[in-house]
């Protein structure tokens, strides 16, 4: 049996990337001499990523996606919490040691906006050509290279487009550069950030079909952060659900859908539009209210002022983690047994 955290048995130690207990906070100060604020964006999150697999993480807007995504690959340092990345503990690694050790190249994120992502002054070709330069890749084979990622992301023939700038392209297309670019250092581990959400409805799942069949064919970990479920379900093998910066829900993306357990993604999962017409007119109840300030948010769960079932426990005490059913963690006081 593969080793887990005694604190997180969702989590296996030997994944490829392995966040234990993070927590990133932003610091906010209001004033020269007034005492600085933290905003706990993610706040005691832990989860595992193994090669080929997906997962969507999902939640609303301010919930802490980004954040989480950012911290994981580096652009951001925790506060607390280990990172490990192919066994390798990278929490508070310095930028030249992360690039010393391959950290650089073995990871990359696709952002939401393909607008502002690629620079408008550069050509596709040294978009794509800038990262195999840094790394030191020589001439040849930075050509082969980009030919490649960009039959790779169905920009073809590549020749079409190579001399193009990012304004010459539509939005589907710049996205799909910014894929190509994402992928052009063969990474293991890709964070794609709301790739789809600015894009045009009908060509989304081209997209998305893009990115799994890429993600598949090499074997990458792949985390998909979305605020839409509907889009996460082209590739995600597992879900993690967050709530104002923690975890909510963890679990076969398939089986939490299906039948999901923390109130929270009830409320996520009732609001997906349903595709059948004779549903159309059934109540969804969307869980009232906005979700809480992160500077100061509630006490106990911080759902519980949102939550149709809460008791007075929520309001005062943290809930625990527990398996509510196999392979299902859900963070939510009407789990545990008492
Ligand atoms: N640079 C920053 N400084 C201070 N607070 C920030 C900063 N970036 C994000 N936040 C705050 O951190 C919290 C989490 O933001 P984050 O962007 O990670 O959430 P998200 O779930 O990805 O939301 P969205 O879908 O809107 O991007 C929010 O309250 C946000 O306002």
């Amino acid at each position: 049996m593969p080793e887990v955290f005694e604190d997180a048995p969702w989590v296996r130690k030997d994944s490829l990337v392995v966040a234990h207990r993070l927590r990133t906070y932003y610091t906010i100060k209001p004033g020269l001499f007034a005492k600085p604020r933290y905003v706990k964006a993610v706040d005691d999150i832990s989860l595992g990523i193994d090669r080929g697999i997906t997962l969507a993480v999902i939640g609303e807007s301010g919930s802490g996606k980004t954040t989480l995504g950012r911290t994981l690959i580096r652009l951001l340092e925790p506060i607390s919490g280990e990172i490990y990345f192919d066994g390798v503990n990278i929490t508070h690694m310095k930028e030249e040691e992360l690039k010393k050790i391959g950290f650089r190249r073995r990871v990359s994120m696709v952002f939401q906006d393909p607008y502002s992502s690629l620079n408008p002054f550069h050509s596709i070709h040294f978009i794509l050509e800038e990262p195999l330069m840094i790394q030191g890749v020589a001439r040849d084979e930075r050509e082969e290279r980009i030919y490649k990622a960009l039959e790779e992301v169905k920009l073809t023939p590549p020749e079409d487009f190579i001399n193009k700038y990012p304004h010459m392209l539509s939005g589907g297309q710049r996205q799909r550069v910014a894929i190509a670019r994402a992928i052009i250092t063969n990474p293991d581990f890709i964070v794609a950030d709301e790739p789809v959400s600015m894009l045009d409805a009908s060509i989304r799942v081209e997209i998305l079909t893009i990115l799994k069949d890429i993600q598949q064919r090499h074997k990458m970990a792949f985390m998909y952060i979305t605020h839409d479920i509907s889009t996460a379900k082209y590739f995600s093998d597992y879900i993690l659900i967050m709530y104002a910066g923690q975890f909510a829900e963890y679990g076969p993306f398939r089986d939490v859908i299906k039948n999901p357990l923390h109130p929270y993604a009830q409320s996520l999962i009732e609001a997906i539009p349903d595709p059948d017409p004779s549903n159309r007119l059934r109540e969804r109840k969307v869980a009232p209210g906005e979700p809480p300030n992160l500077v100061n948010p509630p006490s106990g769960c911080r759902f519980h002022p949102r939550c149709p079932y809460a008791m007075d426990i929520c309001k005062r005490q943290e809930p625990p983690v527990v398996e509510a059913r196999p392979g299902v963690f859900v963070k939510c006081w009407l789990y545990v047994k008492r």
